[in-house]
């Protein structure tokens, strides 16, 4: 395994169908543990475990006192998973990250700004989302935020394309249907935790 320049949804999802074929355990809850606290895992009962090296596109451990496996198995009766060493940034792994950066709006980002805000370290940029997370999180509610990004933001002065409203409804048109299964899944699961609180 050779730490990739980063991990694409194919690499994740072969990973995951790959652990998913060789085990029943379906978790609920997922644990990392860091130096020192690897012994967490040994609280799983009916345990399966992997070695990290054995797990197709997984990274491996190099820090002293991380096992480099993941466990699952049942706390307490729920279903879980272990992390028996975790990963940093400092070990060369790509960070998988996505900011999304919200302006003001109405007009779409000028490609100037758009060049500046990539630079600040932006993904994506929208104009909502982030007010009502604020506001949400000043009202005490857990938030959980999902964006679908509609269209590539024109970063090139000699590009004939420009964003438009067109473009981000159809894609949303194009993606309903998978949103609307992706969201009634994460509320399925909500309610399920919720459950065992
Ligand atoms: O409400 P959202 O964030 O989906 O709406 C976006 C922002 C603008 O109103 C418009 C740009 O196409 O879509
Ligand atoms: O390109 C965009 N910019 C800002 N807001 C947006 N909402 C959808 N697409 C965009």
């Amino acid at each position: 395994n050779q730490t990739p320049e980063c991990y694409s949804y194919e690499d994740c999802k072969a990973t995951a169908d790959w652990l998913l074929s060789q085990t029943d355990i379906r978790p609920l809850v997922g644990i990392v543990c860091g130096s020192g606290l690897g012994g967490l895992a040994n609280m799983l009962k009916d345990q399966v475990v992997f070695n990290y090296k054995d797990i197709p596109n997984f990274p491996q451990s190099t820090v002293h006192g991380h096992a480099g496996r993941l466990v699952f198995g049942t706390l307490k009766g729920r279903p879980c998973i272990c992390m028996q060493g975790r990963f940093h940034i400092y070990e060369g792994y790509p960070l998988q990250k996505g900011v999304y950066c919200v302006l003001g709006g109405p007009s779409f980002e000028t490609i100037a700004e758009c060049r500046m805000l990539h630079r600040m370290g932006a993904d994506a940029v929208g104009m909502s989302t982030v007010h009502e997370a604020i506001t949400a999180r000043h009202c005490g509610m857990r938030v959980f935020a999902l964006s679908l990004i509609t269209n590539q933001a024109v970063m090139d002065y000699e590009s004939k394309e420009k964003a438009n409203h067109e473009e981000v409804l159809q894609t949303g048109k194009d993606r309903a249907m998978q949103l609307e299964q992706l969201v009634s899944t994460i509320v399925i699961r909500i309610e399920h935790s919720n459950n065992y609180a």
